[in-house]
């Protein structure tokens, strides 16, 4: 079954029992203290199980006139009913081994006389409870739907309580509580239905039937029932309820309720004249009490609690997720789809990336732009386009969103009256295998129809992060000359907490501007070659970031210093033990590849210092071979010896430099993959990864060739190493 079917069933039982809920969970909260102040008094005096039935009964019937019946309550107390030496009938609280009366029950407190009521029948007796009834099976189901939509969420049953993806705080919240609560919810809700049905008579019969008994009449009557051996053998663990005999005659006997079975006794003789089992539906039916409503067990009470209140969170937080989703959907303008230049696709599911879209279309509209937004699955004809930039997230195991399901099929049959320049933007998660799959496979479908031509490379977006989107913004206006102007915190974004560096070294700027830092964490940072430092200035608050190479505990960084520049001044202004405040951006999908067989790595600029942490990863010696390009000679020296300390430990197979600006070499590290294209399209056939660091223009072109490469040699598209992890790629 597709997630929107799960996702829609979920809601609509959501709306229609909402209300109903929050009733039940208020209410449940309350019910809740009951059993824990009941736990709380001071009738436990001994174990139970070091007491027997026989020295119990021994002690009341020398305390008291007449014992009608000892009962052992979910707490573990014992109550009696008895008749005093002065005659008076009273229920009691006793110690088992002394019989002292301990205290007298006290009738239920008011306010949960009242709550229990409102809980089993909203105080509309039978039809009350059939509606409390159906509720609670509603809500089994809301449960189990939410169930599979965690699963789903995580990417399987294994990963349930693996990372949950970051999110606004409603719906991140509502997947970490749902994964510790949803369970206990479900218990709830289950023995709320099985209760409700029992009363109903809609479960078989609970009653246990015994057949007549005859018990033997000729007997010694001066038996003391302490001394009757069964007694002795019973421990008052064991027992429920015992009803003594109504009278000394030898016809009437005990009647013992223990946990398994119940057992008629001959008052006399001790003989069992009687032995049934309880039939699976009394226990079933005790269980669903004790479960539903925490009696006798404290712990079990507090996690009840905890549910109920939880109920209430995800009815809240449920509530804002269908109203961000209903804002962020958008209707379709036909009218619109014959006028627009601009077209935006959006492929979505929970309604984050129409948000992004909206913004998109809000900076277009400002440049005076026609701009049409709609879903992928909505794509037909445009007749005076030429734009389209396609949004989409990915879902499952890499597959569409559900509005994006036609999308593929469409763009088969749909033919445009003019060329369309387009550029796709992926929305997905580094936690999730097949990153951002979907948006490959549409760039690779729109790569592969005739009639498109694109703008800028596939962009990738992880976690819904703001920044990525504003720095796409800036690519795609570069391509296209449409200055796009989107808001500096459209989205709120997670700001990375701050640590403390401390610098260690720095040396000065060489011939084309580019400078090394190193920097030692002062406190506990936690980062890995590939990962990205986040340094942003009080000046305008926009992050930038730097790749890091890790050495060791302290990071590298090259930094490539612009006249202008707030940030890369400012770090080249800094002298070892200075301090900086800067946080680290996880990056995940650009660290060392440890599967991979060989790797090769692509790079121009400053783009090179991530790789000088990850191929010191390199400690199983796969080969690794290194692709770089710069302006001058003196543009490697500064980051020769790292490579040379590489080289020399067996991490790094192959060094090839491209330099573009010095005499008698004008080459790119484009034309070095051109002339080994054939070499790298075998390597990733025979399982290698290809990483990218630099520039975007040099990373279009280097797909370009590679595409062109793989399809020539290997009639395959790049994009399908990229869906297998095999192309990574962090450009700038
Ligand atoms: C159940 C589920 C499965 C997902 N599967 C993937 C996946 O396979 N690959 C990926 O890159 N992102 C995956 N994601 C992340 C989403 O694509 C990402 O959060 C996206 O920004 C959501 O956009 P939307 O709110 O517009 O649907 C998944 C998210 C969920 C909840």
């Amino acid at each position: 079954m597709t997630i929107s079917i799960w996702r829609y069933s979920h809601l609509l039982l959501a709306l229609s029992t909402g209300l109903f809920l929050i009733l039940a969970s208020i209410t449940g909260i309350i019910l809740a203290f009951e059993p824990i102040q009941g736990a709380l008094k001071p009738y436990n005096m001994v174990a139970l199980s070091e007491v027997t039935l026989a020295e119990t009964i021994g002690t009341l019937q020398a305390e008291y006139e007449e014992v009608l019946s000892i009962e052992v309550d979910a707490n573990d107390f014992v109550l009696a009913d008895v008749l005093t030496n002065d005659g008076e009938g009273k229920r009691l609280y006793i110690h088992p081994k002394t019989g002292e009366s301990l205290g007298e029950p006290s009738p239920q407190h008011p306010i949960f006389q009242f709550t229990t009521n409102l809980h089993r029948s909203l105080f509309l007796k039978s039809a009350g409870r059939f509606f409390v009834g159906l509720v609670s099976f509603l809500l089994c189901l809301i449960t189990i739907t939410g169930l599979v939509l965690i699963v789903k969420r995580q990417g399987g049953i294994s990963k349930l309580f693996s990372k949950v993806q970051k999110d606004y705080f409603e719906l991140r919240y509502h997947v970490i509580l749902g994964r510790l609560f949803l369970v206990p919810i479900l218990i709830l809700a289950a023995t709320g239905a099985f209760l409700s049905a029992e009363k109903f008579s809609l479960l078989p019969s609970t009653l246990v039937v015994h057949e007549r008994v005859n018990p033997d009449l000729d007997v010694d009557e001066s038996v003391r029932l302490q001394e009757l051996d069964i007694f002795k053998t019973i421990s008052l663990a064991d027992v429920r309820n015992v009803n003594f005999p109504f009278t000394p005659f030898p016809e009437d006997y005990f009647e013992v309720a223990l946990n398994d079975k119940e057992i008629y006794i001959h008052q006399y003789t001790g003989e069992i004249l009687s032995e049934k089992p309880y039939p699976f539906t009394f226990l079933a039916s005790k269980l669903s009490l004790t479960l539903h409503t925490g009696q006798g067990s404290m712990l079990w009470s507090l996690v009840l609690l905890l549910a109920s209140s939880s109920l209430l969170f995800f009815i809240y937080s449920g509530f804002v997720m269908w109203r961000k989703r209903i804002q962020n959907s958008v209707k379709f303008d036909h009218k619109n789809a014959d006028v627009c230049s601009h077209v935006i696709l959006v492929g979505s599911e929970t309604g984050t990336t129409f948000g992004f879209a909206k913004l998109l279309e809000k900076a277009l509209n400002k440049l005076g732009k026609e701009v049409l937004v709609c879903q992928l699955n909505e794509y037909k004809t445009f007749k005076k386009a030429e734009h389209l930039i396609i949004l989409t997230a990915t879902y499952g195991e890499g597959d569409p969103p559900t509005n994006a399901r036609k999308f593929m099929d469409l763009l088969e049959t749909v033919q445009q009256p003019n060329p369309l320049k387009y550029a796709v933007i992926g929305f997905g998660s580094t936690l999730y295998p097949n990153y951002c799959k979907y948006a490959i496979d549409v760039e690779k479908g729109l790569a592969a129809t005739s009639g498109f031509e694109q703008t800028i490379p596939l962009y990738k977006i992880d976690n819904q992060f703001y920044d990525a989107f504003r720095e796409w913004a800036i690519q795609w206006s570069k391509a296209t000359g449409e200055h796009l102007e989107l808001p500096a915190m459209g989205i709120k974004n997670k700001i990375p907490k701050l640590h403390e560096f401390e610098v260690v070294s720095k040396i000065e700027p060489n011939r084309d501007d580019t400078f090394l830092i190193r920097l030692k964490a002062k406190g506990n940072a936690k980062f890995q070659s590939g990962d990205l430092l986040e340094y942003r200035p009080t000046e305008d608050g926009i992050p930038r970031w730097f790749s890091i190479a890790k050495l060791g505990q302290e990071m590298l960084l090259s930094i490539k210093k612009h006249e202008f520049g707030i940030v890369s001044n400012y770090l080249d202004s800094l002298k070892p033990l200075e301090n900086l405040k800067a946080g680290i951006k996880a990056n995940p999908h650009f660290h060392f590849p440890k599967k991979a067989k060989e790797i090769i790595c692509i790079s121009n600029g400053t783009g090179i210092a991530p790789f000088l942490g990850i191929i010191a990863e390199n400690n199983r010696k796969i080969p690794i071979h290194m692709y770089w390009g710069g302006r001058y000679k003196t543009s490697l020296e500064i980051y020769t010896p790292y490579l040379e300390h590489l080289k020399s430990a067996g991490k790094l197979k192959t060094l090839e430099v491209a330099l573009s600006r010095t005499e008698g070499s004008n080459t790119y590290v484009q034309d070095l993959v051109k002339r080994d294209s054939q070499f790298i399209s075998k390597s990733l056939k025979n399982g290698a990864v290809v990483m990218i660091c630099g520039a975007l223009r040099m990373q279009k072109d280097v797909l370009e060739i590679l595409e062109k490469s793989t399809l020539e040699h290997l009639a395959t598209s790049l994009c399908d190493f990229e869906a297998k992890g095999q192309l990574k790629m962090d450009c700038y």
